[in-house]
């Protein structure tokens, strides 16, 4: 079993990943197992890419291993692609997921169904030392629900329908989750890398 650092400190995409890699036979260790060590890193970009890069380098740098970032969030259409990059600290410095939520919910209000289509973005960066970084982005497609439901996942997925679903992502299994989300579909375009490194 090879095992690969995923800078991240989000407990709810550490456990997706951990999920995600298994196949490829890779085990995860994340920023939280290294908490004293690290720094919090600035996510001083203007795109979620450039935000994934930024996480991805710092850490490699550090370690001077090959390293996986992602840098994901919500864009609505209805509030001109709010939250995207600032999803995390949408309703503040604290990044609370329900108080995020919530402000989703109170932006919305009055707005009708057709209109509150939005997707879930994720971009994931591989940094190698001495061998560059490469960046790919997946995207899950879908509607901002009337209210919150379910308590599955992290972050968003209480108020986010995929499409086709009559469900919240928060009222879907981790498996059905994986199987659709903007995380799994950036995570399978690295796939070929992946497979090398196990
Ligand atoms: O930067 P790291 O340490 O990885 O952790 P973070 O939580 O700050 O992560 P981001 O900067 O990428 O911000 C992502 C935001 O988008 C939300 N988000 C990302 N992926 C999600 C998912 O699969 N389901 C629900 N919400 C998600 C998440 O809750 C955060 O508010
Ligand atoms: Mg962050």
């Amino acid at each position: 079993m090879k095992e690969l650092i995923v800078a991240t400190k989000n407990k709810g995409k550490v456990l997706e990943f951990r999920q995600m890699f298994s196949k490829y036979n890779i085990s995860v260790k994340s920023l939280l197992d290294f908490e004293e060590e690290m720094e919090d890193i600035e996510e001083t970009g203007t795109t979620f890419s450039e935000n994934a890069t930024i996480k991805a380098e710092a850490v490699s740098k550090q370690f001077q291993l090959p390293v996986v970032a992602d840098d994901s969030g919500l864009v609505i259409d209805a509030l001109d692609g709010a939250p995207g990059v600032y999803s995390a600290r949408y309703a503040g410095e604290e990044k609370d997921d329900e108080k995020n939520l919530q402000k989703v919910m109170h932006e919305l209000e009055g707005v009708p169904m057709e209109k509150r289509t939005a997707r879930f973005v994720c971009a994931v960066a591989v940094a190698r030392p001495g061998e560059g970084t490469f960046v790919k982005k997946g995207y899950c497609e879908g509607f901002i629900a009337g209210e919150p439901s379910g308590t599955n996942g992290f972050g968003y997925d209480p108020i986010f329908i995929p499409k086709g679903s009559q469900r919240t992502m928060a009222e879907h299994s981790s498996e059905e989750k994986n199987a659709i989300s903007h995380r799994h579909h950036a995570i399978q375009q690295i796939e070929d890398w992946l497979k090398h490194q196990s």
